[in-house]
């Protein structure tokens, strides 16, 4: 569920009347997504989806996500679409948070992708990167390597609550990566948490990409890693490797990957897995009982960084280029 801040009919009239989407007949709120609140909108014009930007969205970063979506949606890339106020601007402010309007994009996300979509998806991101050149604003990925050790800092102590021993291979998963975290690599901006939740498909179509509140500028195969690691895995935690070449060649029927990207990619995977169990840990242990947003399992990412750790060669994920099998 996510719905943090309630909005009332009065309030949501007055916002709508600096757009230009019609006159409101109904709305409701959306129960899924973890970041925000957003509520499905019914006008005499159409559907849009209103968000309002809870207190874990920097409120400096949201130029940055807004212009970054019409910069895609003005590529070619199908995302929505910020809706401009009668004042020009992106945001205005509703139940005392910042509140933008986006269209409303066409499709649903897949509860069990196949090959075919991951296909698709790779081929979209590898799109999404190329749209992104040229874009001028800049944020840097406040949840990459440097972001890590302060986030693991607020759960340490409680992390063998979740399981016997995390603490230790945390810890000691942590400096590795610290140490062997690459320091160059094709760079642009990247969505950053590209999971099926945040990709649409009309039939076995993909319509579209959403939520792009945690993109930023990063290594563009750090994309691909957190790719593989939420579509390439099976509910018992195996790595399943037809889909995993699926995504890459996908990937690269759009952009080549470098051999040096290729090279990095166990470790990227396995980074990406150790951000995605952070962030998830923190919320299994700070959250409040009884709040009203569906937590999500730190567990299914700590089975990923540990297949990962096991991973010797990028040939593993099914890259079956010459260069990776060196
Ligand atoms: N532009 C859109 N068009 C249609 N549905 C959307 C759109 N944006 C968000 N949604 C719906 O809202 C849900 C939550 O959105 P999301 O951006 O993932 O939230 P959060 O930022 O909180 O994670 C999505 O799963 C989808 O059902
Ligand atoms: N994809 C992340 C959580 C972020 O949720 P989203 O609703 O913003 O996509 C995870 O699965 O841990």
């Amino acid at each position: 569920m996510a719905v943090y801040t309630d909005i009332t009919e009065d309030d949501l009239t007055r916002f709508l009347a600096a757009y230009d989407v019609g006159v409101l007949t109904s709305y409701k709120g959306i129960a899924e997504g973890v970041e925000n609140s957003n509520f499905l909108l019914h006008t005499t014009q159409g559907s849009y989806i209103l968000t309002l930007y809870e207190k874990r969205v920097n409120a400096g970063d949201l130029p940055f996500f807004l212009g970054l979506m019409h910069h895609l949606a003005e590529r070619g890339l199908s995302c929505p679409l910020p809706l401009p106020r009668a004042d020009g601007e992106l945001l205005g402010m509703l139940s005392g948070r910042p509140a933008a309007v986006i269209s409303f994009l066409e499709g649903m996300w897949l509860r069990k992708p196949e090959a075919q979509h991951c296909r698709e998806v790779g081929r979209a991101l590898a799109s999404m990167h190329e749209a992104g050149e040229g874009f001028a604003l800049k944020r840097a990925n406040a949840l990459s390597v440097g972001g890590w050790r302060p986030l693991w800092r607020n759960s340490e102590e409680r992390a063998d609550e979740v399981q016997d021993g995390l603490k230790d291979e945390i810890a000691a998963e942590l400096a590795f990566l610290e140490e062997h975290w690459p320091r160059e690599l094709p760079d642009g901006v990247i969505h950053a948490d590209l999971f099926p939740d945040n990709v649409f498909f009309l039939g076995d179509r993909l319509s579209g990409l959403i939520d792009f509140y945690f993109a930023c500028n990063d290594f563009l195969a750090y994309d691909i890693a957190v790719c593989l690691n939420s579509w390439c895995f099976e509910k018992n935690g195996s790595y399943n490797i037809t889909k995993g070449m699926a995504l890459l060649s996908g990937y690269e029927s759009v952009r080549k990957l470098t051999v040096e990207e290729v090279t990095a990619l166990p470790l990227l995977a396995r980074g990406s897995a150790l951000r995605f169990f952070l962030t998830r840990l923190y919320d299994w242990l700070m959250t409040p009982a009884g709040a009203l947003v569906v937590k999500k399992d730190p567990l299914e990412y700590l089975t990923k960084l540990r297949f990962h750790r096991a991973v010797v060669s990028s040939a593993e994920y099914g890259l079956r280029r010459g260069e990776a099998l060196q």
